[in-house]
């Protein structure tokens, strides 16, 4: 199997798209016609399943990967990780890549007992990729590197979330007089370096926010072969006009997620949206992937330009 870098790219070319769809999957901000029937987890797990089954069908053409987010799954125990597999097995059946969003890290033996769960892949749970938290330090990365490097899957370790308290920590000065952001990409970079595939990457990506376009050019420069994951769009106050910064002179090089901005697009502009239709619902997940899809694509186009 070619290596995740690669995999991104070709899917990426193939689907003229970068667009990640998140799949954070919240009951209240279902119609009445998709609610859980019941109060059960089990039922609650089922609707999750059958309104993911809708998102993923309704993005396939305009995403390259979908996302879940491991606490919206957890939350419902055992019935919540079942509804998890489910998606994680369609949206692979669909054509899509799987960003399994954890912010996994630890010491070192439990990283790799992490690793094994996430980029191992006789894993029920195992995606195409992981996010990593890097906070542990080089041992507690080590193991999902390896696992990575084994598996053709890959990571994302956090390098700036896009969060508002992301400065606190993320932009203290370290001791080379950078941030401690690219002292963690500087840290990435040299791993990454040693693992390129076809196309320049690695498997080993860097998590950048969208709401920090100030940092996207220097932390892009730091890490020449590693992919972006850049969360924040929409919900969050991401713009698609301020991610030139964070694509490669190709308009390659990043993947740009968004969650409640595509998945419950229909809530912001449906009034009545508790009584929407199926099918209003699909159309509404589909236009606003659709939507995205295009003005990322101008966001690509320009950094294209400028460089
Ligand atoms: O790793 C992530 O995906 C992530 C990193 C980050 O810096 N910020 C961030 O919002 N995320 C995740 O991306 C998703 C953002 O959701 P929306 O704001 O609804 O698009 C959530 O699941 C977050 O947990």
């Amino acid at each position: 199997m070619a290596g995740f870098a690669d995999r991104v790219i070709a899917a990426s070319e193939s689907k003229d798209s970068v667009l990640v769809v998140g799949l954070d999957p919240n009951v209240d901000y279902l119609p009445n016609v998709l609610a859980p029937t019941q109060e059960s987890g089990r039922a609650v797990a089922e609707a999750i399943s059958q309104f993911n089954r809708l998102v993923i069908d309704a993005v396939a053409d305009h995403a390259v990967a979908v996302k879940p987010q491991l606490a919206y799954y957890e939350v419902y125990g055992s019935d919540g990780i079942c509804a998890l597999e489910d998606t994680i097995r369609y949206a692979r059946s669909k054509g899509l890549l799987v960003v399994q969003d954890a912010k996994r890290g630890d010491i070192g033996p439990t990283a790799s007992a992490y690793a094994q769960a996430y980029l191992h892949p006789s894993s029920p749970l195992c995606g195409d990729a992981l996010t990593v938290n890097p906070l542990l330090g080089a041992d507690g990365v080590n193991p999902f590197v390896e696992a990575a490097m084994q598996h053709a899957t890959g990571i994302f370790v956090l390098v700036k979330t896009s969060n508002p308290s992301a400065g606190q920590w993320q932009d203290l000065i370290a001791a080379d007089g950078g941030t401690l952001s690219q002292r963690i990409a500087a840290y990435i970079a040299d791993i990454a370096r040693n693992h390129r595939g076809e196309h320049g990457y690695s498997a080993i990506g860097a998590v950048v926010g969208s709401t920090y376009p100030q940092d996207a050019l220097a932390l892009r420069s730091i890490m020449p072969h590693s992919i972006l994951l850049v969360p924040g769009l929409g919900a969050q106050g991401g713009r698609a006009d301020d991610l030139t910064g964070y694509f490669d002179a190709q308009g390659q090089g990043a993947l740009v997620s968004s969650s409640r901005g595509i998945t419950y697009r229909y809530c912001a502009v449906t009034p009545e949206w508790k009584h929407a239709t199926i099918d209003q619902v699909f159309a509404s997940i589909r236009e606003a992937a659709l939507t995205s899809q295009r003005a990322l694509n101008n966001a690509r186009h320009q950094s294209q330009r400028i460089r």
